[in-house]
């Protein structure tokens, strides 16, 4: 029932050309179904682009389709499309459904699983938050891109997180030629699974490998490993190109979870299974004592 008049609701959008477009009419269509749909977010975002171009710059100042803002990578797929680049529609919708897909489900595992080890290690969580006590020195801002670049020790921890557990637990490539490795060779239209998790863990770079240390990526231990020791990102030229960004997010998460909340962990490692799936992710959740610090500090 519901998918049909979904279905209906898409068509009945995709059908409409952007002149005539209801912008608000659209917006609402998604908020009152309850769900995001890609070619609704495509016609608002050319309908508002087109309110823009025909009103005065100065009145829309700092309205967020303006050029002197950034672009949202939407606005850059739409713009391309005007600039004659043939994007069609479908085409956008793909290109913003794989970031939502590759950038969405990835991060917040990763936050899911940092926020489990934090709550098992008060000693790294303590030194964290110190970290970010004296990056923001109590105030309740939000972070700055200069407060994201100066956390340091909260990035050790992320990355240290994402070596155990990885979100992306392993990836296959289709081999297109003859490929030689270790002395056999693997002929052509074999599939090959890297297995991150594993990889992750390898001894020879990781001594204590499922030892939860974010040491490990202190500057002058990364440095004697290989370059492709560890690789949650996957490596060569088809490697994540979120990365930077997903680092960036998980900073800004953590830090806003850090310095407001205290963790611990109500299940220990050992009893928390991981499904290998796309996305890896505790079978049955993750289980947090979560208490505000302010709480605390009141209380004494
Ligand atoms: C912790 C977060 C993330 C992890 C662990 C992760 C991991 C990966 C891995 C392992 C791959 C290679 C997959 C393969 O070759 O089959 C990949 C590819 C990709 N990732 Fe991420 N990713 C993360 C976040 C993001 C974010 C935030 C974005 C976008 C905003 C993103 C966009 C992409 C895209 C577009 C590709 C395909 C690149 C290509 O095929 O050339 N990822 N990611």
């Amino acid at each position: 029932m519901a998918t049909s008049s979904n279905t209906k609701i898409m068509r009945a959008v995709g059908k409409r050309q952007t002149r005539n477009m209801n912008g608000p009419l659209l917006f609402a269509i998604t908020v009152l179904t309850g769900r995001i749909y890609s070619p609704v977010v495509i016609q608002e975002r050319k309908w508002r682009r087109l309110q823009y171009k025909e009103t005065s710059h100065t009145e829309q100042e700092g309205d967020d389709i303006g050029k002197k803002k950034r672009m949202a990578f939407l606005d850059m797929l739409v713009e391309a499309a005007e600039d004659g680049a043939k994007l069609t529609d479908e085409e956008i919708r793909e290109e913003v459904d794989t970031f939502m897909f590759a950038g969405h489900d990835t991060t917040s595992a990763a936050i899911c699983w940092t926020l489990f080890l934090l709550g098992l290690h008060p000693d790294v969580q303590d030194k964290a938050y110190e970290e970010l006590e004296g990056i923001f020195e109590g105030s309740d801002r939000a972070p700055r891109m200069k407060d994201l670049n100066e956390i340091k020790y909260l990035e050790r921890v992320i990355k240290e997180s994402l070596r155990l557990y990885p979100s992306v637990p392993s990836f296959s490539r289709l081999l297109m030629e003859d490929i030689e490795i270790g002395g056999y060779t693997i002929p052509a239209g074999c599939s090959i699974r890297v297995n991150i998790y594993m990889h992750n863990r390898n001894p020879d770079q990781f001594p204590n490998p499922e030892k939860f240390d974010p040491d490990n990526f202190l500057p002058e231990r990364v440095a004697k490993r290989h370059p492709y020791a560890y690789i949650p990102f996957s490596a060569g030229p088809r490697n994540c190109i979120g990365q930077k960004f997903a680092l960036l997010e998980e900073k800004t998460m953590l830090s806003y979870m850090l310095r407001h909340y205290r963790l611990r962990s109500l299940d220990k490692r050992e009893d928390v299974n991981i499904l290998m799936e796309i996305v890896s992710r505790p079978e049955n959740g993750i289980r947090l004592n979560i208490t505000p610090r302010i709480k605390e500090s009141k209380k004494i």
